[in-house]
């Protein structure tokens, strides 16, 4: 049986603004096809929390679904604030709506709005999928995250694009991901090498130059590169790739064999796989969840894999 109801969070921020149209869109849709739904909308940073716990704590409708539109980090937001509900079963379908959209790459679904919600409403069950935990110390937080947490170069380069003046201009003429590229550059001539301490199945490895520390849910991260081929959302496993800092010449060779997934076989790449990962940098570093920046900080991360239910249909379901 599909859904028989649409709590919808929308966040007209995402994609520079670029979110409304896809809205209005999928708003239509619902609308020719009448199926019932209540729209909250965010209407400033972190919103989607508090509006997802609202549904969770207040919401009466049976066999409702809760559907985001906007980025990885308003999906990052909604799931956040439904899991502190007491219906934090409740499946969560996504509509990617904004700029890197990384979550709909990694589980495979269309990250064409339009098919994705032709995905949703042919869904019939809840979808099981892995997401990750994490705990930081530093600050005393805790939270979930779909695609990725990183410390180093990935978080400084969040940091650096959302500063950008570009970011906005690239959004609007649907080259977003090239606001990254442009992050990508500034940072890699910028950021120094740090000792991480990570600790993994009770073993611990130190790795005194690291540069990208990322622990990632499925294999993409900053809108669409393919860091980690073989992370999967359904093993019941995170993973952790650690990069080691690289001169010009190397970075670019391995930039080729990670276009090739043989990025791997490199000493100065390290690889992790586990339901729990543990990590500690000492040194002041800029972090990322999901796209959104964390502040700097000497990080001290515990990471554990946990399941969310989705709701979705696709191709690979079919
Ligand atoms: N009304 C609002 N005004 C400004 N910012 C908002 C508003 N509502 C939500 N936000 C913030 O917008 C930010 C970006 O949202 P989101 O991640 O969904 O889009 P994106 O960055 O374009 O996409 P992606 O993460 O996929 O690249 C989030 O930090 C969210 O807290």
């Amino acid at each position: 049986m599909g859904a028989a109801f649409f709590y919808i969070i929308f966040n007209p921020a995402a994609s520079s603004g670029m979110s409304v149209n896809i809205f209005k869109k999928v708003r239509a849709r619902l609308d020719n096809e009448h199926i019932p739904y209540e729209i909250k909308v965010s209407r400033y940073a972190g919103h989607a929390v508090q509006l997802a716990r609202q549904i969770g704590s207040f919401g009466k409708q049976e066999n409702a679904v809760l559907m985001v539109i906007g980025g990885d980090g308003t999906l990052n937001q909604a799931i956040c604030g439904l899991r502190k509900t007491r219906q934090k079963d409740m499946p969560v379908a996504y509509i990617p709506a904004g700029s890197g959209n990384d979550f709909a790459r990694g589980i495979k679904m269309a990250q064409d709005p339009m098919k994705a919600l032709d995905q949703v409403l042919a869904a019939d069950k809840p979808l099981r999928l892995d997401i990750g935990q994490y705990t930081e110390a530093t600050r005393d937080e805790s939270g979930i995250f779909v695609n990725n947490i990183g410390v180093g170069f990935d978080g400084s380069v969040i940091a650096a694009t959302n500063r950008s003046r570009y970011k906005r201009v690239l959004n609007r003429v649907h080259l977003g991901s090239l606001s990254y590229v442009a992050g990508v550059v500034r940072v890699f001539f910028s950021r120094k090498p740090f000792p991480v301490a990570v600790t993994v199945d009770g073993q611990r490895t130190l790795i005194q130059r690291a540069f990208l520390v990322t622990t990632t849910n499925h294999p993409y991260f900053g809108g669409g590169i393919k860091i980690l081929p073989i992370a999967t959302p359904d093993d019941g496993k995170l993973d952790l790739i650690v990069v080691e800092q690289l001169n010009i010449p190397y970075f670019f060779f391995l930039l080729v064999q990670m276009l090739r997934n043989k990025h791997f076989k490199y000493k100065a790449v390290h690889h992790f796989a586990s339901p729990h990962i543990h990590l500690e940098t000492t040194s002041l570093e800029f972090g990322q969840m999901d796209g959104e920046e964390m502040g700097s900080r000497p990080f001290e991360l515990d990471f554990t894999v946990t399941q969310q239910n989705f709701w979705i249909k696709r191709e690979m379901d079919k």
